[in-house]
């Protein structure tokens, strides 16, 4: 359901991402990890169209990211790393001005509202600005806006930052409740969020792949717990 081909980037004389190259059918979670600035988001950004390739493409069910943006952005739901919701917006205004950009309208417009609020958790703070809302209802605020429609692939950048333990753990059992019917790309840092919800990882530093297998895989490989696996392959 994604296939990305000989992605690359560069910001001056910095490569983000070079030439990466991976695939992810449906019903899987790919767990994108690596050190700070090893170009996870900056591979993210392209791959949902918000950030032009110097290279390469990229396809969303079938839907070219450069000669077919707005039908890929269509199939895709797309949790940004710091979410930019608009913060003097109510989160039900916030909700229903995303549903007017997806042009999801009447009664199929209330079901999807009512359906990621309770996904989300978020009913107790509907009808608060996003302003005043902690650093963790605003990632879920985020999360309802990448689902609204209930997208084929999600790309999840850093999906539980913010968010305390419980939070967390509610969070990983929404996207695992999803993942059969999706194709899933998440970032983290969180090597046992890896385990939680993650059937494939790829690591990626300095722009390139290193390794593109199992958590499983990569634990017997190295005899060790996934922790130690990413130090080796990133130090
Ligand atoms: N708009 C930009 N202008 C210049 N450099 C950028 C820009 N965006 C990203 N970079 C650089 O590209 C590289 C990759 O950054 P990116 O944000 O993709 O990494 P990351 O893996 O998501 O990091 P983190 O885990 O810290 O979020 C970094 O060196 C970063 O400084």
């Amino acid at each position: 359901m994604i296939k990305v081909e000989e992605l690359r980037r560069t910001f001056g004389p910095i490569v983000a991402v070079d030439s990466i190259s991976f695939e992810v059918e449906k019903g899987e979670v790919l767990g994108f990890l690596g050190p700070n600035g090893a170009g996870k988001s900056t591979a993210m950004k392209m791959i949902t169209c918000f950030l032009e390739p110097d290279s390469g493409t990229a396809s969303v069910c079938g839907c070219d990211i450069i000669k077919s943006p707005v039908e890929a952005r269509k199939k895709m739901g797309y949790l940004a790393e710091s979410a930019p919701a608009y913060n003097e917006m109510t989160v039900s205004g916030f909700l229903n001005f995303i549903c007017d950009a997806r042009e999801i309208k009447g009664q199929e417009r209330k079901d999807a509202v009512e359906r990621v609020v309770n996904m989300c958790s978020i009913e107790g703070v509907y009808h608060q600005s996003i302003e005043t809302l902690s650093k963790g209802y605003k990632r879920r605020v985020g999360l309802a806006q990448a689902l609204i429609h209930d997208p084929e692939v999600m790309i999840l950048d850093e999906p539980t930052d913010g968010l305390d333990p419980n939070q967390k753990h509610e969070v990983r059992e929404l996207i695992n409740s999803m993942a059969k019917e999706k194709a899933t790309v998440i970032s983290t840092h969180i090597l046992e969020e890896v385990e939680a919800v993650c059937s494939r990882t790829i690591i990626i530093d300095k722009g390139k792949i290193l390794v593109d297998s199992t958590p499983d895989k990569l634990k017997q490989e190295h005899n060790c717990g996934l922790d130690e696996v990413f130090r080796k392959i990133t130090m």
